[in-house]
């Protein structure tokens, strides 16, 4: 039989076959450590044999067959932090995945699309979907239902943005366990805890994940971040250097574009901020 790995628990994983029944297998040796939730596998009495090739592998939170990745902050409690979205876009971007993002808690401030206008404008331009609501108020839930793909969506964010209010509200029964945001803040601590696929009302899964409040940049070469800024692409062809890497070099058309406000400031601020991460955090992880 085939069937998608949802959870793993205590070595074992629960998977669910074509039909919707959820089975409890166990798997031989040494495999367990490469089985994730998003994986399609064979099985056979409760015993799962084959892993089927992957589309892809998402590192943080590890899910297999990824479709689509939601990245959540909230306006406030936690106050979203701009460069942190930048390098969760990155990281995004770099498993070759389109990245939406959704901010949550549009009911602690209300006037945050327009005094943030500029930015969220930057965003669309790059062509990433931006979706602003309230999961406690329900506002503009029905858009972000509609976002969600067939197969398997990832959300991804910081602790105490709303991802397990989220998916709660997306699929009645899901059960999450939703934070105390004052305890979490204060210790640090991470209500969701296991990544678990939850399935869609009408297709697909999500998956609940844990907060991330810092990612880091592992195998990311200073050279590819450049790679990874879909709004510098009309720009950087027209460098002096082919090589450019858009910081220190002369006749940068990056920098210019910047100067003259047709690249965000802040956008390329985080391009810098990643470039200099990328060399620093590679250095510590070959060393
Ligand atoms: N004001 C307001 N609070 C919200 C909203 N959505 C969720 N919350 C609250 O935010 C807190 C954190 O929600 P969670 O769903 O646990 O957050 P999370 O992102 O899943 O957090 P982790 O599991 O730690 O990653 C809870 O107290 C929620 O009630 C909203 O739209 N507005
Ligand atoms: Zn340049």
């Amino acid at each position: 039989m085939k069937g998608i790995v949802t959870e793993a628990v205590g070595g074992f994983f629960y998977v669910v076959d074509d039909e919707g029944q959820k089975h409890r297998c166990e798997v031989r040796g040494r495999v367990q450590e490469q089985i994730f939730p998003g994986d399609r596998v064979v099985f056979e009495n409760w015993m799962i044999e084959e892993i089927i090739p992957r589309d892809n592998l998402l590192h943080r939170p590890k899910v297999a067959n990824v479709d689509a990745v939601n990245i959540m902050f909230s306006i406030k409690e936690p106050e979203i932090d701009f460069s942190l979205l930048d390098r969760f876009i990155l990281l995004v971007e770099k498993e070759g995945l389109n990245p939406v993002i959704l901010i949550n808690k549009l009911d602690l401030d209300s006037d945050f699309p327009a005094k943030q206008e500029d930015k969220i404008t930057a965003y669309k331009n790059a062509g990433y979907s931006v979706h602003i609501f309230s999961v406690s108020k329900g506002t503009n839930l029905q858009v972000v239902k509609e976002s969600l793909f067939a197969g398997i969506n990832v959300m991804a964010g910081p602790s105490g943005v709303g991802k397990s209010a989220l998916i709660n509200e997306l699929v009645s029964g899901a059960e999450l366990t939703v934070g105390d945001i004052s305890e979490k803040l204060g210790r640090g601590t991470h209500t969701t805890r296991q990544v678990k696929l939850v399935p869609l009302p009408g297709n697909g899964w999500v998956a609940d994940s844990p907060g991330f409040t810092s990612l880091t940049l592992e195998n990311l070469k200073p050279e590819e971040v450049k790679n990874y800024f879909p709004d510098f692409s009309g720009y950087q062809n027209k460098c002096h250097f082919s090589t450019c890497t858009h910081t220190h070099e002369p006749d940068c058309f990056v920098k210019e574009s910047v100067e003259n406000n047709e690249i965000p400031e802040f956008r390329y601020n985080s391009y810098c901020q990643l470039v200099e991460a990328a060399r620093k955090e590679g250095d510590d992880h070959y060393s």
